[in-house]
């Protein structure tokens, strides 16, 4: 099937022969906030997100995908630790069956109940998004942790629009939504040199993690984890635990924003 991501349990290790050939730049990692290099010349991240370029939310059997009109540069971040502007594509989430794990990142070995991540493209120097995958440079990917607490009123609209999309390969029209009310307010972030974290697991997305996590409460927790991994007649599958294990750091250094 297309689309198909399958997802690695714990077994798929580094010494799995699935693992990927030869990657020395894989993703997720844990962040140990100690072994984090301050760096100065890194630059405040710019946002500027268009919400009228939100087309629709889309169940690809993998987690639920909002995507935009990535045709003109009307939305896109800059600056940071990124040498290009790049364009917003699409966010997804990835969620645990229990609030006791569910992020792929972690800090310090802890792991979040679920994980953000608004995936860019670099429109500057390559034609598609899929030419971007397979660039070193090609991608940029900021990481948002949530946490259990208050509700969060910007995403409870993209709660709400949840069931429509319950099955594997439904999609249903959103037509405006402003990515950044679910980015924190606090600027300081961590930065590394990553791939995709499902398949093709390409090494080309420069990860920007915010150090500030996002409150979602238990219920807008529960509206993903009644998506469904399958189609519509199917046997349900609940979507959960659609993470990667973590990955060897190997030659790298994480990179802070702030001291
Ligand atoms: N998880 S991730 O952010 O690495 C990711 C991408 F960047 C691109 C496509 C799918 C996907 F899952
Ligand atoms: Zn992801």
């Amino acid at each position: 099937a297309t689309g198909m991501y399958c997802y690695y349990f714990f077994y798929f290790s580094v010494h799995h022969p699935l693992t990927i050939p030869g990657g020395t730049r894989q993703s997720p990692i844990n962040i140990q906030w100690r072994d984090s290099v301050y760096d100065p010349f890194l630059k405040p991240l710019k946002i500027s997100y268009d919400p009228t370029t939100c087309l629709h939310i889309w169940n690809n059997g993998y987690s639920f995908l909002v995507e935009f009109d990535d045709s003109t540069d009307r939305s896109i971040i800059d600056g940071g630790p990124l040498e290009n502007q790049y364009r917003l594509k699409q966010f997804h989430f990835h969620w645990g069956a229990m609030n006791d794990w569910g992020s792929e990142h972690t800090v310090d070995c802890k792991f979040y109940p679920a994980e953000l991540h608004l995936v860019h493209w670099n429109a500057v120097l390559y034609p598609t998004f899929e030419e971007a995958v397979m660039e070193g440079n090609g991608l940029a990917v900021i990481g948002v942790f949530l946490k259990l607490g208050a509700c969060h009123e910007g995403l409870q609209t993209l709660v709400d629009a949840l069931p429509a999309v319950k099955h594997k390969d439904t999609v249903i029209e959103f037509d405006v939504f402003d990515p950044s009310c679910l980015i924190p307010s606090c600027p300081d972030y961590w930065t590394y040199a990553g791939s995709l974290t499902t398949p093709p697991l390409t090494e080309s997305v420069t990860w920007i993690i915010k150090k500030q996590p996002i409150e979602v409460d238990e219920n807008q927790l529960e509206a993903f984890r009644m998506l469904l991994f399958t189609s519509d007649g199917e046997e349900e599958k609940r979507m959960v635990d659609n993470f990667r294990p973590l990955q060897p750091l190997m030659n790298r250094t994480v990179r802070s924003s702030f001291q």
